[in-house]
């Protein structure tokens, strides 16, 4: 193209000047956002094998109606799980291969919670039946929990599951109109099978709502069987982003299945029709819930720095303003302010990346336990999975909104790659449970942990948080000390469960950085990292420190003047700091975050690939526009 000057050249690395200041080693700091050299491997060799494969392009995803949109899904789903069955991926690798698809469909939640479900709560002789179909996805399942009526509120559930002992069977009926199944995943057009919870009805007796197998579609024809209506609810949320998936509507009339499709492992039915509750809390009957909510906060890391990665380059390339006698601009991403609002983000993805680990080493623990029926950490495991998940969520949508912001008027093209990652993402604070009604779980378990041991919440934390363990207890302690019942001081008590879960984070991340950490500078970039998210919440809630009285103004100031040395330490490092998580120009799908940083000619070219300019004089004109401009007023037809 005429004129193009060194700097629009292709091949050409723009940020090579912002990488050679890195001051660690990117490798070692890749294998550590991995969680090891063996994840790093698969990860990067997945990613690569995804993004070389133009049946995975994901590029032109806006510029599908909701059918086509909806069959491309179907057909990449496909295509997916020919190359898992080809190349013989592992599970981990298949996991993976997914992941780096980056599609919202039915197979997140076949092998998201079908599959955990049924694993989680299934009998023996139920999963020896079952899963094997599952992971040959010779069934497709979906995980039918949420009606019209009730998402929340899971002992609120109408469907009903009534025991024939004349023909051994249950009988699975939608009551009423609000008692149809809404939002399960897959539900809509593919799922053949659901894991549908209802209340359990034997003897006329009711026994709160447990988990049924049920099969909705014919294996031969996909049609819905007998007593099945099924159908999906309709658009969503943004143009592309999630309507790649059948979020589904379900109603029963009278849908009989054999008694051994009853989820058996924490309560079961026995053929004379007696109800038997084995000695486990009947809590377990949520296990999934619980395990997806786990691996929503690894997601919500992956899902933060990928925003991070996209908004770190572009203000790295962006130049605005600052120009000395006609020198070049300034570089976005050296304004302070800039800064302020970047590096935060970037600290909290590294942060929620930890947490995250963390949290699946707590799930596996607890899980081993159960095995033993030892039920002592799973009010625990609950509040912490409950916490972080609502906690990482809200932070991780409203973080990558920021980064949208960040990238001025640019960040709010589709090319950009962060509107349709708001679009897809934002609804992880309310899937797998609302994020305040998760916060109120934990504030009751702060309120019976305060009332069990006193004032002191755990004296298990690093020296380093001391000030937000004050925290938290003194904002529980205002509020357990009055004498008004938990409703009316849910709002504040939701305040100290917040808090108590940036304890967790900022525990976690210093327990982290007490660990052999290998490779150049990595320990000190994660210090430095660590030190920016405490500090930047300290400086965000210094109402709170303050009125403990474990810090004084004084103090706060200083931490304040502390935030902007370490955000000018961050600075050299901030491009390598995004390299390290090893995402390729693929996976981001963004023109702004490229890992080359050549952003114009990339923005340019995409903007004419727009259908709208498949003609330079716009359809309709000569219907509306000429009228106008010749002052032709006639009637338009409609
Ligand atoms: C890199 C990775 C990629 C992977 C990619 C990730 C992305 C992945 C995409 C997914 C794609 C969308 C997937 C969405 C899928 C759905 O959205 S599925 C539907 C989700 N629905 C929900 O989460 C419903 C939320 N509601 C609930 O969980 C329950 O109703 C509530 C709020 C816990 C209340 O339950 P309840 O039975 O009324 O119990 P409640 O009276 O509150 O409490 C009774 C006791 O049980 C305890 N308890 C309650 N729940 C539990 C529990 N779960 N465990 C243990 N104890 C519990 C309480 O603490 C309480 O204990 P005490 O105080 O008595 O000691
Ligand atoms: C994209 C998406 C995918 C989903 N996939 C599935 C799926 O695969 N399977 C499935 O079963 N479900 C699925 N869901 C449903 C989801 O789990 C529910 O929407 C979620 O649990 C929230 O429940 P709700 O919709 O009833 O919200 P509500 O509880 O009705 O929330 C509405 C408002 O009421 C407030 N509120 C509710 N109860 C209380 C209380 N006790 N105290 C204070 N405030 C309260 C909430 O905080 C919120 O502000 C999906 C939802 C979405 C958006």
């Amino acid at each position: 193209m005429e004129g193009v000057g060194e700097e629009e050249m292709e091949g050409v690395d723009h940020l090579a000047h912002e990488r050679n200041k890195s001051e660690f080693d990117v490798d070692a700091m890749k294998i550590v956002w991995a969680g090891s050299p063996h994840a790093f491997d698969v990860s990067d060799r997945i990613s690569k094998l995804v993004a070389s494969d133009p049946g995975f392009r994901k590029d032109n995803r806006s510029t599908l109606s909701r059918k086509e949109l909806f069959k491309n899904t179907l057909r990449k789903a496909a295509y997916a799980w020919k190359t898992i069955v080809d190349l013989r991926l592992s599970e981990e690798e298949a996991a993976k291969l997914r992941f780096y698809v980056d599609e919202p469909a039915f197979t997140d939640l076949h092998w998201g919670m079908f599959i955990p479900a049924i694993k989680g709560q299934g009998t023996e002789e139920q999963q020896q039946k079952w899963l094997p179909l599952a992971y040959k996805m010779q069934i497709i399942g979906c995980y039918a929990q949420t009606e019209l009526g009730h998402g929340s509120n899971v002992q609120g559930l109408e469907t009903t599951a009534t025991f024939d002992s004349q023909t051994d069977e249950f009988i699975i009926h939608s009551p009423t109109l609000t008692s149809s199944k809404w939002w399960p995943g897959g539900l809509g057009k593919v799922a053949t099978h659901a894991i549908a919870y209802a209340r359990l009805i034997v003897g006329g007796r009711e026994h709160g709502v447990h988990g049924f197998i049920v099969q909705l579609r014919s294996l031969e024809d996909h049609s819905p069987l007998l007593g099945i209506t099924v159908g999906d609810i309709g658009m969503k949320f943004g143009n592309g982003a999630y309507n790649t998936m059948d979020n589904g509507v379900l109603q029963f009339d009278h849908v009989r299945i054999p008694r051994n499709q009853m989820l058996m492992r924490v309560s079961q039915v026995t053929c004379e029709g007696k109800y038997k509750q084995s000695d486990v809390p009947r809590q377990l009957v949520y296990g999934t819930m619980v395990y997806v909510r786990q691996t929503i906060v690894a997601d919500a890391s992956c899902a933060l720095s990928r925003a991070v990665c996209i908004a770190t380059r572009y203000s790295a390339v962006r130049r605005q303003f600052g120009s000395q006698n006609g020198g070049p601009e300034t570089q976005v991403i050296d304004y302070k302010t800039q800064q302020s609002r970047l590096f935060p983000l970037l600290a909290s993805a590294y942060a929620f990346r930890f947490i995250g680990e963390w949290l699946k080493w707590l799930y596996a623990d607890v899980t081993q336990r159960l095995q033993a029926n030892d039920f002592s950490t799973l009010p625990e495991a609950h509040a912490c999975t409950a916490g972080l998940k609502s906690l990482t969520t809200t932070a991780t949508a409203d973080g990558i909104e920021e980064c949208r912001k960040l990238c001025g008027g640019h960040g709010y093209l589709c090319s950009s790659g962060l509107p349709e990652l708001f679009a897809v993402y934002v609804p992880a604070c309310t899937y797998e449970g609302d994020n305040t009604v998760l916060l109120l779980q934990v504030a009751r378990f702060l309120m019976k942990t305060v009332s069990q041991l006193g004032s002191r919440l755990s004296s298990k934390k690093p020296v380093g948080t001391i000030a937000y363990m004050t925290r938290v207890e003194h904002l529980m302690q205002c509020r357990c000390g009055v004498q008004r019942g938990f409703a009316e001081l849910s709002a504040d008590l939701v305040e100290a469960a917040v808090a108590h879960c940036q304890l967790i984070v900022v525990s976690k991340f210093i327990e982290k950085l007490q660990q052999e950490i290998p490779g150049k500078g990595v320990k000190q970039q994660l210090e430095v990292l660590c030190n920016i998210y405490a500090l930047f919440l300290l400086h965000k809630h210094q109402g709170d420190f303050l009125s403990t009285g474990c810090i004084t103004p004084k103090h706060a100031a200083l931490a304040n003047d502390e935030l902007r040395s370490l955000y000018s330490q961050v600075r050299p490092n901030a491009i390598a700091l995004v390299d390290a998580f090893n995402y390729t120009d693929h996976y981001l799908g963004s023109i702004l975050g490229c890992y080359d940083g050549n952003v114009y000619p990339k923005l340019y070219e995409a903007a004419w690939k727009d259908p709208l300019n498949e003609s330079v004089v716009p359809d309709g004109y000569h219907l509306y526009i000429r009228p106008l401009l010749k002052q032709e007023i006639r009637t338009a037809r409609l």
